[in-house]
């Protein structure tokens, strides 16, 4: 491994510089003028693959993205699957990753372009999709090339799978999964899964990932008017929208993170004393919290509160109002139809149709109260389910090592507040163990401004990948 090591440092620059070329390709999956972008950063990452000696390099069709209001249907980015190495008497790992990006603009808050990789003087590499998930998933590519550079056999074989619509809700990807899981299929063979696509839970300490929560996002419509109207000459005269949707959207959640839908906590599991006592050998606190979000608005200062807030309890996020007056001035319209957007993160037992049925119910009642003669949809965009993996298994052990050879500290394991819904995917179509290798840091401002990668976490990233895939070669499977 020591060559390995030694590969992967010596050619920082190259993976930097690479990296930079990536963030340079604005893959946006949920901008429909740039789904382009996104086809191009699947076929960026297909040369690579090519060039390094993947077989079977394939880019996937996966249909045509489900489109709401007679919108012309999009196609899906192709989901790239390639392998490098078949030899039976080594092990198969199938790594994930994602290679489109939340949206970003300057205008936003940026210090820079996002899409130009900024190396700062503190190592921070800036741009979007640096973290969340250009840096972590072209990762496992430069592991391969650091053991090609050093001579040295990769020991495992390695299934690799890209999809470029995790931001956007992974459509199609769960029926590719399902047909490829079957018996001669592409994930035939596979013996353990990892996905590097989350974080540390704060900026010191490296963890190994055993959960996430599930996600659905929900659009609720307003409609009244046939157009938008002068808030001087009908402001007073008629039921507007946007008043309805702002009631409709305070009615969902308190200013202290409560969710206000009935229903919505019945089936969460009580807390236990031994989960309880799990969170004390946690390291982290609400500095943690503070740095990240780079303010003191964290809901308590109490440890296993902030934890359980993120990893165990559902939350409700308002996101964004479509169809608003949103840029600067002071336009004086009555908006006809505006869509509220906003996300509830779901955790075990919670059950995604049930949550959309409590939705509906709740924001069909509060409307009510309304008396107004607009109309409402609430709609359902998305949903994955939350996903909690078995941690006494080889797939962790490996991983536990792997990461005491590198940074010299055994990882605290930890679940997670976001949702990468294919994680349970995997794990209940090919029935094998799915661990998660964040490469990150917790302050990494993933689908925020100034979203960045620390150089030391990049590296040693590379480094703990190539080291895990050699951990998984000597581990016993007994
Ligand atoms: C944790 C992962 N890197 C991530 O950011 N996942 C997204 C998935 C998603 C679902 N709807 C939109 N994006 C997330 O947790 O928000
Ligand atoms: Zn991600
Ligand atoms: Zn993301």
């Amino acid at each position: 491994m020591e060559a390995v090591k030694n590969a992967v440092h010596e050619n920082a620059t190259l993976w930097i510089a690479r990296l930079a070329e990536a963030v340079a390709i604005p893959s946006v999956s949920g901008e429909r003028e740039r789904r382009p972008e996104v086809v191009r950063m699947g076929r960026w990452l297909v040369a690579h693959m090519q060039r390094l000696g993947f077989t079977d390099v394939v880019e996937r069709d996966i249909g045509e993205q489900t489109v709401a209001d007679g919108a012309a249907p999009l196609p899906l980015p192709p989901v790239v699957l390639g392998t490098y190495g078949t030899d039976p008497a080594k092990k198969t790992v199938l790594v994930y990753g994602h290679y489109d990006v939340q949206p970003a603009a300057k205008e936003d808050g940026w210090a820079t372009d996002p899409f130009q990789l900024v190396e700062q003087a503190d190592g921070r590499l800036v741009g979007r999709g640096a973290s969340d998930d250009k840096g972590p998933l072209m990762g496992w590519l430069w592991a391969i090339e650091a053991h090609q550079k050093a001579g040295v056999a990769l020991p495992v074989n390695l299934k690799c799978c890209f999809e470029g619509m995790e931001e956007s809700g992974s459509e199609g990807l769960d029926a590719l999964i399902a047909a490829e899981a079957q018996a001669g299929g592409y994930f035939d063979g596979v013996d353990a899964v990892c996905i590097s696509d989350n974080y540390w839970l704060g900026t010191t300490k490296p963890c190994l990932t055993y959960g996430l929560r599930g996600v659905s996002y929900f659009n609720l419509t307003v409609r009244g008017p046939a157009r938008d109207l002068h808030s001087g000459v009908f402001g007073g005269t008629v039921h507007e929208p946007m008043t309805d949707l702002v009631r409709l959207m305070s009615t969902l959640v308190d200013p202290q993170g409560k969710i206000l839908v009935p229903g919505i906590y019945d089936t969460v599991a009580p807390v236990t004393d031994a989960e309880r006592e799990l969170y004390k050998t946690i390291e982290f606190s609400v500095g943690d919290i503070n740095n990240a979000t780079g303010s003191e608005s964290a809901l308590t200062s109490d440890k296993a509160q902030l934890l359980m807030g993120r990893w165990r309890n559902p939350s409700l996020s308002l996101h964004g109002i479509e169809g608003a007056f949103a840029t600067p001035g002071s336009k004086t319209v009555i908006p006809a139809k505006v869509i509220g957007k906003f996300s509830i993160r779901t955790v075990p037992h919670q059950d995604p149709d049930e949550i959309t049925r409590l939705v509906k119910a709740h924001v069909a009642a509060e409307f009510a109260k309304l008396e107004s003669t607009n109309t409402i949809a609430v709609a359902c965009d998305h949903a994955g389910k939350s996903w909690v993996a078995d941690i006494n298994h080889w797939n962790f052990t490996a991983a536990i090592k792997a990461v005491k050879t590198v940074f010299g500290v055994t990882p605290d394991l930890t679940r997670e507040g976001g949702s990468i819904p294919v994680t349970l995917t995997f794990q209940e179509a090919l029935n094998k163990n799915v661990l998660l290798l964040p490469m990150g840091r917790g302050d990494d401002g993933a689908h925020s401004t100034n979203e960045k990668l620390d150089r030391d976490n990049y590296l040693r990233g590379i480094e703990l990948m190539a080291t895990y895939l050699h951990e998984i070669a000597a581990a016993s499977t007994a």
